[in-house]
């Protein structure tokens, strides 16, 4: 009996009750997640082909390997580097090369420490010749059958049926209303880090006034920036709160890493990860065969079996990113006694919040230094601010792309964007919305979006969006619990079993109340709303700083200034 065809039953009978005139608030709660079949309404051969597509580009993203740059082979007379010579590699492949570099850890790594923009632009575009190009036309047909899928579950496209997740009218202008009032803050960022960018790389590669090219910020994507704190660094010399070294240098091993991650969670009296979770999960890369390495959590639906799958490499980004996946489990663990259909999260964005609350305390120079891996830290003003600066290039730089990622998706869901300005409306997002700009000129043949993960996986990802907002909630509320006096950025919350027991109480709910409800519980009442005030109140400090630094620079870019796209 294949999945579809349980829900189907499932569906068939819940339809066949009058379930919206029930008086018990659960049980109509219950019903009216059990009626949303989702894409098993399809046709069977339609569903067929809707996964296989899926199937298809998440094996081209997970498969996708590149050439190493190799300046010396593809010189144009002109002295530039021949991109094409790469792309037409002749039948016998003299002039080619063989792929043999994937995205992790290779790519990933590349984009974070190299300094040649040559060699970045190389990387950023053969990149996306890789991994997005190939997927354009399997995902427009994608869009089609998700589309159907939609309309056949009562909603007007797949962005709308995406939406409901957050059971709120309006979401979409929540949404926009909170990047409003986030967007100054990243201006100012955004403007003193292309300072120091033009001051590293010069005028010619990066306007002064303009957006910032893509390929410079230590991503493949642009989408965090915490890879070039070397360049922009407040204070150089006094504290760095990036302690990769000392990782390195301890020997910390990725199963060490997911220990001091669980010790966290259990220091605030949450659960231990389960004796199957530490036999069944993959932390590091296999060697024998080709993985999906983007991180995932699993909940295997037995109360028992739970796993992570990620390529774990030794530094402080994954030392983040195994809170932020062992965050998951730890919700799944929480509301695991609720009733199946209401095991999920408040909204998917709460999801992605758990490991992050957690892992601001555990970022602290203050808490690293009691984990010993930071050694003296000073009080100053400096340490400060380095501190807040390098937060920010997490999690500041990241708001505008969490946001105009499923802005760009919506768009193509609801038809406003079709075929023929696919990419370039995501260009215009990208400059608009981030005020970053592609390295070489971009065309409709290209597929951008293709060649970040949560495309060809069909991953939603406005819940990052939501995330990084409600996390700085729940990190201001668990912060009074556990009776913190001082600035939000300074507070860590380890060991405190309030703190612990008032995330319990909100997390165990699972999906049986609506978000909004979990929030009254998590602010005794105080606001229902996502709120921008509390993770402003966390960079005030540093908004201050930048200001004062940002005096005599354009706040912002020029569109005009940027190579936006020579449509061919
Ligand atoms: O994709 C992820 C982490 C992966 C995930 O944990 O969110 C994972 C994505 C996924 C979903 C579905 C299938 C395969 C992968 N989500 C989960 O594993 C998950 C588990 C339980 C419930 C919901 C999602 N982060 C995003 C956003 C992000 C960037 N930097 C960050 C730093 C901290 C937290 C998030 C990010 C990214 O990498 O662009
Ligand atoms: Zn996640």
């Amino acid at each position: 009996m294949i999945w579809s065809d349980f829900h189907r039953t499932k569906w068939n009978e819940a339809t066949n009750y009058a379930w919206k005139n029930f008086t018990t608030p659960t049980v109509r709660r219950m019903f009216s997640f059990l009626t949303v079949l989702g894409k098993a309404a399809l046709p069977r051969d339609k569903l067929k082909e809707l996964t296989g597509l899926l199937q298809e580009m998440k094996t081209t993203y997970s498969l996708a390997k590149i050439c190493r740059y190799d300046p010396r082979l593809r010189r144009l007379p002109s002295g530039d580097y021949d991109y094409d010579a790469e792309f037409e590699a002749d039948d016998d492949n003299q002039i080619g090369c063989i792929p043999t570099l994937p995205l992790e850890p290779h790519l990933t790594q590349m984009m974070a420490t190299s300094r040649d923009p040559e060699e970045l632009r190389y990387l950023w575009r053969a990149w996306r010749e890789a991994a997005g190009k190939p997927i354009r036309q399997k995902y427009l047909r994608f869009v089609q059958l998700s589309n159907e899928a939609a309309r056949l579950n009562g909603f007007s496209d797949a962005g709308e049926y995406w939406r409901s997740d957050y059971e709120i009218d309006g979401f979409r202008e929540e949404v926009e209303e909170l990047w409003q009032k986030l967007s100054p803050l990243y201006q100012q960022l955004h403007a003193y880090v292309r300072a120091k960018l033009v001051e590293k790389y010069g005028e010619e590669v990066v306007p002064r006034r303009g957006p910032i090219p893509a390929h410079l910020l230590g991503n493949m994507w642009a989408q965090t920036w915490t890879n070039i704190l070397d360049m922009t660094i407040p204070y150089p010399g006094r504290t760095s709160v990036d302690v990769t070294n000392a990782l390195r240098i301890q020997g910390y091993s990725p199963l060490a890493m997911f220990r001091l991650a669980e010790e966290f969670f259990t220091s605030l009296g949450l659960e231990p990860m389960p004796q199957t979770f530490w036999q069944r999960s993959m932390i590091q890369k296999p060697t024998d065969r080709e993985v999906v390495c983007h991180a995932s959590a699993w909940d295997f639906c037995n109360g028992r079996d739970y796993r992570i799958k990620q390529c774990t490499e030794v530094n402080m980004e994954h030392l983040v990113t195994t809170h932020h996946e062992m965050g998951h489990i730890q919700y799944d663990l929480l509301y695991r006694n609720q009733p199946f259909i209401f095991r999920d999260g408040a909204n998917p964005g709460f999801h992605e919040a758990v490991g992050d609350v957690l892992a601001l305390s555990a970022s602290t120079p203050r808490h690293l230094q009691s984990v010993g891996l930071l050694g003296n830290v000073d009080d100053s003003y400096e340490t400060d601010i380095n501190f807040l600066f390098a937060m920010a290039l997490d999690k500041i730089a990241f708001l505008p792309f969490g946001y105009l990622m499923d802005q760009w998706r919506w768009e193509v869901f609801s038809g406003d964007t079709s075929s023929s300005n696919l990419n370039s409306r995501w260009w215009e997002l990208r400059l608009g919305v981030q005020g970053v700009s592609p390295p070489v000129p971009r065309t409709e043949q290209d597929f951008d979006p293709g060649a970040k993960f949560h495309v060809p996986a069909n991953v939603p990802y406005v819940r990052y969006f939501v995330s990084f907002v409600v996390q700085f909630q729940f990190h201001a509320e668990l912060c009074k619990a556990a009776g913190h006096e001082g600035p939000l950025h300074r507070c860590d919350i380890y060991r405190s079993v309030k703190a612990g027991r008032l995330l319990r109480n909100v997390l165990s709910l699972g999906k049986s109340r609506p978000w909004t409800e979990a929030l009254s519980v998590l602010t005794s009442g105080r606001t229902n709303k996502l709120d921008v005030e509390p993770i402003l109140e966390y960079f005030g400090p540093l908004r201050t700083w930048l200001e004062s630094q940002n005096r005599g620079e354009l706040i912002g870019w020029r569109e005009n200034e940027a190579i936006v796209l020579q449509v061919t």
